[in-house]
């Protein structure tokens, strides 16, 4: 453990939050010029389509060393210009965004940390963990493991998270670490990478002011070890806000401010903007923004513009509307500031040929070796999902409904084909509740891992192949243990055949029915971004799998019977009653009892068909999110 530093004060020694020292190696320092940016939306409605423009001409620099806020009203376009910054959105409309002079490429990624508005962790891994899977997965394959492990333990100490470094993230549902510890989590899993830049969306939302204080701490001293950070702010204390370099303010996608954020209130005073009150300049610039001029001078062009009595522009109560407001500002900036500060920005810099061409030389690489990384996720995927497979809730579900099964087919016995035919009722059902459950447990648990998927792919964390085969075979352990619990119920309550070889034969198809149940859940949860419009696909195309089963209608016509070719409940049903009754019978509920090779064969056809459908669909997720 690190000695505490000299800078600690008594009362950050008692309760162990010392100042935090990074003390990162050295990176390439990146200056970050954006010019002129615009960025707009085709928003489609139902009869027309339209045009939004999010942001309109905003241009700004910051530099390493440096920390740029970014303050606006919500909806003022903070996190888009964010995203554009920082490489999530791929292109701007208009203007131009350079990296040491550079526009953006793929080599940057590895150099670009991104931490988003919303905590993307896992609840039930642990902080430690969290980070060193991030380290492993995440640092170049030239370390070693220890020293990616010793790189996580690093960070902890670094961001003062060592006292629940073994403690749970948690979630909606899980008590875990606290809100300012999970936000410095997910600093941790970006400068974990070392990177020369920083983007952060909102890191002090929902934080105290102490928690949010020290939060920004961090930042600064990031920046002080050499990087570029960027963050957007909603509504800083006034000591937070001298903490940054520069200032962008931002209303309704234009830009009001640009420059250092400790000249702010002198640059607003100038254009006759000042509070009347002592206030905190956030709170000033805020109440600007928004148009809100209450308790704010009101400079001589504004007054005019009531004294005219625009009926539009006018609110009515003596003051200008928020709109005028904001035209106002808009005009004051573009011609007092604007030009100067685009003449500073379109000068060349005086950068050193070296830092531009080292953007484009560093190789991109993934951080482990493909098996590597799908061992990392496999571990992973089994520590987080065990509890969703093994939550009380689930298993209670499943064995209630396994005893009431056992209750209602009490030793039905199988002897006689009126048994068989009463049976085989047992056996269509277990068919559909394996068909059905896994399906929506996919689905379900699919929007969270779907984010953080989508969060790691962006920082070029793994392969999705490596993620798929993984999340597959971890899956496997998990769906075989609840499934043998329920057969081991229903089978020996409901006396189906005693027979060793028997049991573990409807164990298997059971267990194949499953993972075929599973690849369709995750193909409907990664096309359908929507949870209802996912879960309502599902049952419709789950219960016209069992619909065309021909349990219900044994004739089915010509033009619908290839569904049965897709229906693994269908396929799952038949195998159970071969498996049951192929000694005893030749017929059973009007399908013929066989070896069962046509039905194991298309049962497997169905597990590699939709895990395949799955995959593709992952694959076009990512096409989708833009990443
Ligand atoms: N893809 C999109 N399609 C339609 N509108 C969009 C899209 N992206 C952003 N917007 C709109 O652009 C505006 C700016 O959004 P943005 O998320 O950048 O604002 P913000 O300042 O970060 O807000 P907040 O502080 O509430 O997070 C909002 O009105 C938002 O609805």
């Amino acid at each position: 453990m690190k000695p505490f530093s000299d800078d600690d004060t008594p009362e950050d020694i008692e309760t162990g939050t010392r100042k935090m020292k990074i003390q990162a190696e050295p990176t390439l320092p990146i200056y970050l010029k954006f010019t002129e940016v615009c960025y707009k939306v085709v928003i489609k409605g139902v009869t027309s389509t339209r045009e939004k423009e999010i942001l309109t001409g905003i241009s700004g620099s910051v530099d390493p060393g440096e920390v740029l806020a970014m303050m606006g009203p919500s909806g003022s376009g903070k996190t888009t210009l964010l995203s554009l910054l920082g490489g999530r959105i791929k292109e701007p409309t208009g203007g131009s965004i350079t990296y040491n002079e550079q526009p953006y490429s793929k080599h940057l990624k590895s150099r670009i940390g991104f931490v988003t508005q919303d905590d993307i962790l896992f609840p039930h891994l642990t902080v430690r963990e969290t980070l060193t899977y991030a380290a492993r997965l995440r640092l170049p394959k030239k370390l070693t493991k220890e020293e990616k492990q010793k790189r996580a333990i690093d960070v902890i100490y670094e961001l003062g998270l060592e006292r629940c470094q073994d403690t749970m993230i948690g979630g909606s549902f899980v008590r875990g670490v606290s809100g300012g510890e999970r936000k410095r989590v997910c600093i941790g899993n970006e400068i974990i990478i070392n990177p020369s830049l920083l983007f952060l969306d909102e890191p002090t939302s929902g934080l105290d002011s102490t928690t949010a204080l020290r939060t920004t701490e961090i930042l600064h001293d990031i920046a002080e070890a050499g990087k570029t950070v960027i963050t957007t702010i909603h509504q800083p204390s006034s000591r937070l806000f001298h903490k940054f370099d520069k200032l962008i303010l931002l209303g309704k996608g234009s830009l009001l401010y640009f420059g250092k954020a400790s000249e702010a209130m002198v640059y607003f005073s100038s254009i006759g903007c000042s509070p009347l009150i002592s206030m905190n300049p956030a709170e000033f610039l805020l109440d600007l923004a928004n148009g809100n001029l209450n308790d704010v001078s009101v400079p001589s062009e504004l007054e005019d513009k009531v004294q005219i009595g625009n009926s539009d522009r006018e609110t009515g109560n003596g003051k200008p509307s928020p709109a005028v407001v904001q035209e106002y500002l808009v005009e004051a900036y573009e011609t007092r500031v604007a030009e100067s500060e685009k003449k500073k920005l379109l000068a060349p810099m005086m950068i050193d040929e070296e830092l531009k061409s080292k953007i484009f030389t560093t190789k991109r690489e993934w951080g482990a070796s493909w098996f590597e990384q799908y061992s990392i996720l496999f571990w992973r995927g089994l520590k987080e999902r065990r509890h969703d497979y093994f939550s009380w809730l689930r298993i209670t579900q499943v064995v209630a409904t396994a005893v009431i099964l056992g209750m209602l087919w009490w030793q039905s016995g199988g002897d006689s084909p009126k048994q068989m035919q009463e049976q085989s009722g047992l056996l269509f059902f277990i068919a559909v509740f394996w068909g059905f459950f896994p399906v929506f447990t996919a689905i379900f648990t699919f929007p969270q891992e779907r984010a953080m998927l989508n969060k790691e792919r962006s920082a070029d964390m793994y392969r999705l192949s490596a993620y798929f085969l993984a999340r597959t075979t971890s899956d496997i352990p998990l769906d075989l243990i609840l499934p043998v619990l329920f057969i081991l119920v229903v089978y020996f309550m409901a006396g189906l055949t005693h027979d060793a070889c028997a049991f573990f034969l409807t164990v298997l198809t059971t267990f194949l029915c499953i993972v075929a149940a599973q690849g369709l859940g995750l193909a409907i949860g990664a096309t359908l971004m929507d949870i209802k419009k996912a879960t309502t696909l599902a049952s419709v195309t789950v219960m016209t799998f069992m619909l065309a089963g021909g349990y219900f209608v044994k004739e089915v016509p010509v033009f619908i019977s290839w569904l049965r070719y897709l229906s693994y409940n269908y396929q799952t049903y038949k195998l159970l009653l071969k498996v049951q009754y192929k000694e005893k019978n030749d017929w059973v509920d009007g399908i013929k009892v066989g070896n069962g090779v046509k039905e194991v064969s298309t049962l497997l056809a169905m597990v590699f068909g939709y895990r395949l459908l799955a995959y593709i669909s992952l694959r076009r997720m990512k096409l989708h999110s833009g990443t």
